[in-house]
């Protein structure tokens, strides 16, 4: 064991109320906005082949330019209350909200900097109505932060000079700042979602993050940071160097989904996801594959079932209008949720042998199981093999109690459930487990030689 003075303070989970809440999400919604959007990902006819929110890194668009693209933000047809219908049709209980990405403009008038949406036609604070929409459809909101700032005279890749120490705790201060503006204004969110921490002058300033969550906890308890804002006293991130997490849930799943649930060590997760490859801004053009509502259904469910929620990235226009594409994935898996959510909200990973045609997921608290199905065996009959002494009581397929789906006991252990003849859905579908836990001496189940 490494002494640390700014590692994990907390081995294993959050076990409050808020965290509890946290944990029942399954699915939430991100939105990435800010001046990025008003280009698309592309400049002069041009794309570029980077993440769009990134597009001030290409060097074919001049920082001045950039940094200048706030002044034509006037997003004419933005309605939050729209914004939180659709979200709220789709099922998500938690938002996630860009409130500064790395090119610095704060979509809040933030008295730090004139980089604001005070400082466009626009004017108004973009967030107070959005927070205000969501909270008001019992959607959590989420408030995302980039630490590194690609606008700031004061910010700092590395530490190298004494003089970039001064200017970086200058920005230190900034941040802090800029942090209590968020949580003084916007007191109904529920945490802090943070982003760019993977710089030396972040690493090098463990004892910083350390306080600074500590300060932002203590201006607002039960406040939830996953672990990307912290570095230990060495550097690391995520896990300190003793391996625990310092964080209240792991915070690396961008982009993918854990195999196994050994690779969720123990922690509370949530996957961030993007619809096209990749690119979390708005894309004029979506290069390659995006996935489909099925796909997004699939990673929901592969999430939930390892205990964690699946957070899909929307990147609305400049204008405060989304992509068709965007508005047709929202309402699919709205419909998939209205008939399938028990499988999804308040549930957790099963522990049970993962069978082809799909995922397990449980009922927090309940002897309540559920089988989402992706793949119907040529049979169409699908193996459920619990533990030993755990069986099933009964099958019920969600959606369309009637149908009759019958269950057989496997001499072998388990059960079989049989689907009726010619049985399709044409999407993936939900059958909810009881079972009981066989009680007694326990030789009831003649262990097999
Ligand atoms: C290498 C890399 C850095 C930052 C990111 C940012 N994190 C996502 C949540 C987006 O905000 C993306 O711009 C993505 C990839």
């Amino acid at each position: 064991k490494i002494e640390l003075q700014h590692g994990a303070h907390r081995t294993g989970k959050r076990t409050d109320a808020d965290m509890q809440t946290w944990r029942t999400y399954g699915l939430g919604q991100f939105i990435h906005w800010g001046a990025y959007s008003l280009l698309g990902g592309k400049y002069n006819g041009e794309y570029y082949n980077g993440a769009a929110e990134w597009i001030r890194v290409w060097n074919k668009v001049p920082n001045a330019v950039y940094d200048n693209l706030y002044k034509q933000f006037n997003p004419q047809q933005y309605n939050p209350t729209q914004w939180a219908a659709m979200a709220k049709q789709m099922g998500v209980k938690y938002l996630t909200f860009t409130t500064k990405h790395h090119d610095g403009f704060c979509l809040w008038p933030s008295k730090t900097t004139s980089y604001t949406i005070a400082g466009t036609p626009y004017k108004k604070d973009i967030i107070k109505p959005l927070v205000e929409a969501y909270t008001k459809a019992g959607i959590d909101v989420y408030l995302y932060f980039s630490v590194m700032d690609w606008s700031h005279p004061d910010w700092r890749y590395d530490l190298k000079t004494r003089e970039d120490t001064i200017a970086f705790d200058r920005f230190k201060k900034f941040t802090k700042d800029q942090l209590t503006e968020l949580l003084t204004l916007y007191p109904e969110t529920k945490g802090l979602w943070f982003d760019g921490t993977w710089d030396n002058s972040w690493k090098k300033s463990g004892a910083f993050t350390d306080s600074l969550e500590q300060y932002l906890k203590a201006l607002r308890p039960g406040l939830i940071i996953g672990s990307r804002l912290r570095a230990d006293d060495l550097g690391n991130r995520h896990n300190d160097a003793n391996g625990l997490l310092m964080g209240d849930y792991e915070q690396g799943w961008e982009r993918k989904i854990p195999k196994t649930y050994a690779d969720v060590h123990g922690n509370d997760w949530d996957c961030v996801m993007t619809i096209p490859e990749n690119g979390w801004g708005y894309q004029e053009k979506w290069l390659g594959h995006w996935k489909t509502s099925n796909e997004l259904i699939e990673m929901l469910a592969q999430c939930v079932s390892l205990g964690g929620n699946l957070v899909v990235n929307f990147g609305p226009k400049g204008d405060g209008s989304f992509r068709p594409e965007e508005m047709t994935a929202a309402k699919d898996i709205g419909a998939w949720m209205k008939i399938n959510s028990n499988a999804i909200y308040n549930c957790e990973y099963a522990g049970w042998e993962k069978q082809d045609w799909g995922y397990y997921t449980k009922r927090t608290g309940e002897n309540k199981y559920y089988m989402i199905v992706f793949n119907v065996p040529v049979s169409g009959s699908l193996k459920v093999q619990p533990p030993r002494n755990w069986t099933v009581t009964k099958a019920t397929l969600l959606g369309d109690a009637t149908k009759n789906i019958s269950l057989e006991k496997i001499d072998y252990g388990g059960s079989f459930i049989h689907l009726p003849k010619g049985f399709s859905t044409g999407k993936p579908f939900v059958i909810e487990l009881e079972t009981q836990k066989a009680t007694g001496t326990g030789n009831e189940q003649k262990a097999k030689t």
